[in-house]
């Protein structure tokens, strides 16, 4: 694949090393979330492992509730993911809109993240830093996991302190050793933030949020 294979379109988000673009590849008419990342940027965080690391991890990853990677490219500055388009944006966007969903929906948003997470359990892959930013609906308004920004193929023990505060499992707070299970702490986090709009532990000080 080659960037002349695609029409860009709008902008549609941002993340660290990257913008994301509503594309649509020319000759099937597919439309796509183009990712474009700059070599520089990777240069400058010494990212390009880490990036080698999430396409492995994601491309390896064929699930209803996971965001596809369908392909990734790139030229002389930049790196391209092919990501899979979610039509009504971040789950995050609409919760705020509803202040909070009912329990049919909380629920069916919980059973499809915990199908997902059972699925990158079952593949060794801990996503470690599931938010409501990260979660995305489809047209159909199916939940699609997208971000693997922490993701690590693993089935061992890690270490690494990551993830949004309010989600975070206490043993990595401690920064004791921590394992998948650290998703299923994210899960029952969501599941209150679904019903009641906030997470259960948000505090105006960070170190309120540790102690509770
Ligand atoms: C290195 C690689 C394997 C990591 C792959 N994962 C990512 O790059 C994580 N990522 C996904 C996105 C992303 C962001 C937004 C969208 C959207 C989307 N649809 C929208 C509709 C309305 C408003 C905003 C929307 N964003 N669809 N697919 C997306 C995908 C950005 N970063």
């Amino acid at each position: 694949w080659s960037i002349a294979d695609f029409d860009i379109g709008k902008f549609i988000g941002e993340g660290k090393f990257g913008k994301v673009y509503l594309a649509r590849e020319k000759k099937s008419g597919y439309v796509v979330a183009l990712k474009v990342i700059f070599k520089a940027k990777l240069d400058k965080y010494r990212s390009h492992s880490h990036l080698r690391r999430e396409i492995e991890i994601q491309h390896g990853l064929n699930h209803p509730n996971v965001l596809r990677l369908f392909a990734w490219f790139h030229d002389e500055t930049r790196v391209f993911l092919v990501l899979e388009f979610a039509a009504r944006g971040e789950l995050y966007k609409f919760l705020k809109s509803l202040h909070h969903f009912s329990e049919k929906r909380a629920a069916t948003y919980v059973a499809s993240l915990a199908g997902a997470l059972a699925y990158c359990h079952e593949k060794h892959v801990i996503h470690r830093d599931i938010k409501p930013e990260n979660l995305l609906l489809d047209i159909e308004g199916r939940l699609k996991i997208a971000d693997f920004g922490w993701a690590v193929q693993s089935n061992t023990k890690r270490h690494t302190m990551c993830g949004t505060i309010d989600y975070l499992a206490p043993e990595m707070v401690e920064k004791k050793e921590h394992d998948y299970a650290v998703d299923n702490w994210t899960l029952g986090i969501l599941c209150y933030e679904f019903l009641y709009g906030v997470p259960p532990f948000e505090a105006e000080d960070e170190y309120v949020t540790f102690r509770r």
